[in-house]
């Protein structure tokens, strides 16, 4: 690694935030995000929902009961907390802050009024984006593909979808999820741009100093 590299790897970490009406895609991103990302972290949020089939505690979600996400949500261990669909659902504060202070990106799956909370607790680190379906037949049509949940729950995240939707003009950015891998690289555009920003590259101040001293 050149000088260069090194002093590069000193900026603040990014807060990538995705929301989207359910079954637009942002699990499918963040997953493929994170695997070309090394220096990324998800945010695992805890939530009183039952598990789907695959879904693993600990990795997909910290699943607790609604007694538990009532006590840590009064010992303030939560960044940000909200009901979605009948269940309740936060992004545990700890995770967050240690990748953080390694200079780690952190990755966040949240509604908008997760994303709401966190634009009050953070928001020069928080990168937004929403993510749309190309079209509502098709969200219905990835559910219903996804064949996890029931007809009731699908029913019910598609009644939903509108308010969720209605949130779009509070992110920076939109992507509309129509083919995978475009998605996915214009959201790879938008992390390395915001990366890019000069308040975010903390090794400026100094490289440009020994740089006008002849350095
Ligand atoms: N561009 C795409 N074209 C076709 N299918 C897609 C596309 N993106 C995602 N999918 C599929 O749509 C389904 C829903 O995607 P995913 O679970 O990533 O959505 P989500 O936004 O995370 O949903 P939720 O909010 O319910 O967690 C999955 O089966 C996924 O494979
Ligand atoms: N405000 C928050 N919203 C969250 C969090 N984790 C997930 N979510 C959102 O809930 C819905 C449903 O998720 P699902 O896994 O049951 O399909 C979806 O919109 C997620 O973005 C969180 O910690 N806080």
């Amino acid at each position: 690694m050149s000088n260069l590299d090194e002093l590069k790897n000193d900026r603040r970490g990014l807060m990538v935030v995705l929301s989207s009406p359910s079954g637009a895609g942002k699990t499918t991103l963040t997953r493929r995000l994170l695997a070309d990302n090394p220096n990324m972290a998800m945010s695992v949020s805890a939530t009183t929902r039952s598990p789907r089939s695959g879904e693993r505690d600990g990795i997909d979600y910290f699943f607790v009961t609604k007694e538990r996400f009532a006590e840590l949500e009064t010992q303030g261990e939560f960044l940000e907390h909200a009901k979605v669909f009948d269940n309740f659902y936060a992004t545990p504060r700890g995770p967050v802050e240690e990748a953080l202070s390694r200079a780690q990106d952190v990755v966040f799956d949240i509604d908008w009024q997760g994303a709401q909370q966190l634009t009050q607790a953070a928001a020069d680190d928080l990168v937004k984006i929403f993510i749309l379906p190309p079209n509502m037949r098709e969200l219905e049509q990835r559910l219903r593909t996804r064949a996890q949940d029931s007809d009731a729950v699908i029913a019910k995240r598609m009644s939903k979808s509108e308010n969720e939707i209605s949130h779009w003009a509070e992110y920076d950015y939109v992507i509309v999820n129509e083919d995978v891998e475009t998605a996915l690289a214009e959201l790879q555009t938008i992390v390395a741009a915001e990366r890019m920003r000069r308040r975010r590259q903390m090794w400026l101040g100094g490289f440009v100093k020994t740089l006008v001293n002849g350095g």
